[in-house]
């Protein structure tokens, strides 16, 4: 293993490398040349920020995936929160952020032509609504009109101004009613959404008039919602939004698409908003075809596991008429479509011809490009030339804007055609820029068939792991276990910052998509519930085992790291196991299930995810108290003798601090080796530039300590 300076210089060389955000082939495209629009960040550990910036390139097409590339200038902007030209090309909208010399927060909506900025306007100072939502986040979506006289956009709804009932400014009685303020409201508790949405209550959809300013807010369109994701109907006749059910109070939202929400339909002559999707199903990523003529979305179950198998539905937009393109997929085999897991889908993913849809979806452990065509309902992986994770970024013209990266290779951007229909087979992806891969990073895909612990309704399940290893080592290297999260996630052939730095420092790292793991099937990801803090333990314990014993590895250096749910599972083995690991870094860890119910925001998760049903008049009695503790880790708390780091995120409404804080001090009053650092100013992913550096090192220089 490297000593600790020299992975401090590691981090710093792979923590700093500039990563493609996102990017969109321009409409001012044309024929051979693609002009291809990109945006881009990079860590500066010195500055302690992410600065962003953005690049252009010119892509010649001369023969089918013969791409020559002209990248232009770079420039830096960092309070951009969207850029995008007008379907034509000829306009481009800045949404900005500007904090004022009085500390004011300042939304504008730039409008420009191809020679300056043509319009300027202070969105805040209109008073129409709250903040505008991240385009790229859970509600988000910008969206110019075909006519390009008008933008869509999502805000906060505008809330109540609320004063003392001693507020002795008069009224001013010309104000309209719902102008006046409200009295003695000032201290009322306003649901959220909870992680990471903290604040967003009530988001409703927004039309700027270009031309003139004027803002048009769709905020009684739909009761007791939050809207989101819009995207203007054809030629422009109304707006296509999901819409999430705000009542009877809100579960968290983040990494949990499982919140009663459907589609709906404004149309702008009526001011009337239709249902288009099945109210008995969560319905999201509303997406029309180039020609307006289909409208597709994906839809899962309300409630249960918090990521799911999902449906694709495609809704004929003349008639209205909707039918399932993709069914939900329950058992595939090792080879087969596994089913769609898809948390976002690219603006456009439309085939020129309006016949085929492409995506990026989880495929067992990797996340692939897959083709679907709408006629004859069939699903065609793309494979590529290249190893590792491809996220589309755009689709224009069958050209393919691709976020490619692997394990050992941070990630860039490709481009690349999509095939002619019914030749999907192989696809040629073209960097952009020189790929430069971490080196001395090798991994291998394992399947494990736990036959001898097969689920009882679902039979025999597999589930994977990828084990990395440094190419480089004349000793067997250290192990470090490592469980996802989720539990309803998975790990994938992708890049990971940890990953390629806990390698190149000389462990070997082993993923763990324990059965309940995305990507597997919808039975493999429902065996878990129920059965947490056992099924997924056994199984990671029976794969680590698995590689002690094939040699490869110190066995008697094995320390295991995990996050949130990982943190669970880390708790779980090491307090389940405490002979096998020598050391342990949990990232807010799940520790006591019964007392998560009350402070995290989604207590539904707890219930479900240890067998019990939930609504929102559920309660704790006994016997749920009861089996929550016998499945949480805290049950084997005077077992463990693993050094515990626990790193904390202080805002984290996931998985609250005190789940931490409950694991610290019931090890402390045990005489066990612990530590906890808690990290202000993060929630449950710890990703400030600081914090995520510093807890990198700690975990290291954690697990040396007591290699040693
Ligand atoms: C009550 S939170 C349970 C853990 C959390 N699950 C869903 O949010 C979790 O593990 N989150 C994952 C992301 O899905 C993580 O790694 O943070």
């Amino acid at each position: 293993m490297r000593k600790i300076e020299e992975v401090i210089s590691l981090y710093r060389k792979y923590g700093c490398l500039a990563e493609p955000l996102k990017g969109y082939i321009s409409n001012q495209s044309k024929g051979d040349n693609l002009i291809l629009k990109t945006q881009w960040k990079q860590t500066d550990l010195e500055r302690i920020e992410n600065i962003k910036f953005s690049k252009n390139y010119i892509v010649r097409n001369g023969q089918p995936n013969q791409f020559e590339v002209q990248s232009s200038n770079i420039v830096t902007e960092n309070n951009e929160l969207w850029n995008k030209e007008s379907p034509s090309g000829r306009l481009n909208v800045i949404i900005r952020n500007i904090t004022t010399k009085k500390e004011e927060e300042k939304q504008y909506i730039e409008i420009w032509d191809h020679r300056q900025k043509i319009k300027n306007y202070n969105i805040t100072s209109l008073e129409k609504h709250g903040k505008i939502c991240d385009p790229d986040g859970q509600f988000g979506s910008v969206c110019w009109s075909a006519s390009e006289k008008n933008l869509l956009y999502i805000a906060e709804k505008k809330k109540l101004k609320t004063v003392s009932y001693f507020d002795s400014k008069p009224n001013k009685d010309d104000k309209d009613e719902e102008e006046k303020p409200v009295k003695g409201q000032e201290h009322d508790y306003i649901d959220d959404w909870g992680e990471q949405l903290v604040g967003k209550t009530c988001p409703v959809v927004c039309i700027l008039d270009i031309d003139n300013g004027d803002v048009k807010v769709l905020d009684n369109i739909l009761d007791n919602h939050s809207l989101g994701q819009a995207v203007w109907a054809p030629s422009d006749s109304g707006v296509v939004f999901t819409g999430w059910k705000n009542g009877p109070y809100r579960l968290g939202l983040i990494y949990c698409p499982i919140r009663e929400s459907a589609i709906y339909y404004w149309d702008i002559v009526s001011n009337k908003c239709e249902r288009l999707s099945d109210d008995t199903r969560c319905s999201a990523l509303p997406r029309f075809s180039p020609d307006g003529s289909k409208l597709i979305y994906f839809d899962n179950d309300i409630g249960g596991p918090h990521y799911q198998c999902a449906r694709l539905l495609m809704c004929d937009w003349p008639s209205r008429q909707t039918s399932v393109i993709v069914d939900i997929v329950k058992e595939p085999t090792v080879k087969s479509f596994p089913g769609f897991y898809v948390a976002s889908l690219p603006t456009k993913c439309w085939s020129a011809d309006n016949s085929r849809i492409i995506l990026s979806s989880v495929w067992r452990s990797s996340v692939s490009l897959v083709v679907v065509d709408v006629k004859d309902k069939t699903v065609t992986r793309l494979k590529t030339n290249v190893k590792g994770d491809a996220v589309l970024m755009d689709v224009l013209t069958d050209k393919l804007l691709v976020k490619c990266s692997a394990l050992n290779q941070p990630p860039y951007l490709a481009i690349s055609s999509l095939p002619v229909a019914g030749q999907e087979g192989e696809i040629t992806i073209c960097p952009l820029d020189e790929p430069i891969p971490v080196p001395g990073i090798s991994w291998e895909v394992q399947t494990f068939s736990p036959t001898d612990r097969p689920h009882s309704k679902f039979g025999a399940l597999n589930y994977e792991t990828i084990l990395l290893m440094p190419e480089v080592s004349d000793v067997k290297p250290p192990l470090i276990v490592f469980p996802h999260g989720g539990p309803h996630a998975v790990f994938t052939e992708g890049y990971m910052l940890y990953t390629s730095c806990l390698i190149a420092s000389g462990f070997a790292v082993m993923y763990i998509n324990y059965r309940g793991s995305l990507g597997f099937g919808d039975n493999n990801l429902r065996s878990l519930p129920g059965n947490i803090g056992d099924q997924d333990v056994k199984d990671c314990q029976a794969a680590a085992e698995e590689v002690v014993n094939s040699g490869r590895v110190n066995g008697d250096k094995v320390v295991v790291f995990g996050g949130s749910h990982g943190g669970f599972l880390t708790a779980h083995l090491i307090g389940q196991y405490p002979k096998f690991y020598k050391a342990a870094c949990c990232r807010n860890p799940v520790i006591n299930l019964s007392t998560m119910v009350g402070s995290t925001d989604i207590p539904d998760w707890p219930f479900y995810e240890s067998g019990h049903p939930f609504d929102h008049k559920a309660a704790l009695n006994e016997n749920i108290l009861t089996d929550m503790w016998r499945k949480s880790p805290i049950r084997y708390i005077d077992q463990v003798e693993a050094p515990c780091l626990i790193m904390l995120g202080a805002d984290d409404l996931r998985v609250p601090v005190k789940q931490g804080r409950e694991f610290y001090r019931g090890l402390k009053a045990r005489n066990k080796v612990t530590r906890l650092i808690s990290y202000e100013g993060n929630s449950h992913p710890i990703i400030k530039t600081d914090s995520q550096a510093d807890a990198f090192i700690n975990m290291v220089e954690w697990f040396k300590k007591y290699l040693q």
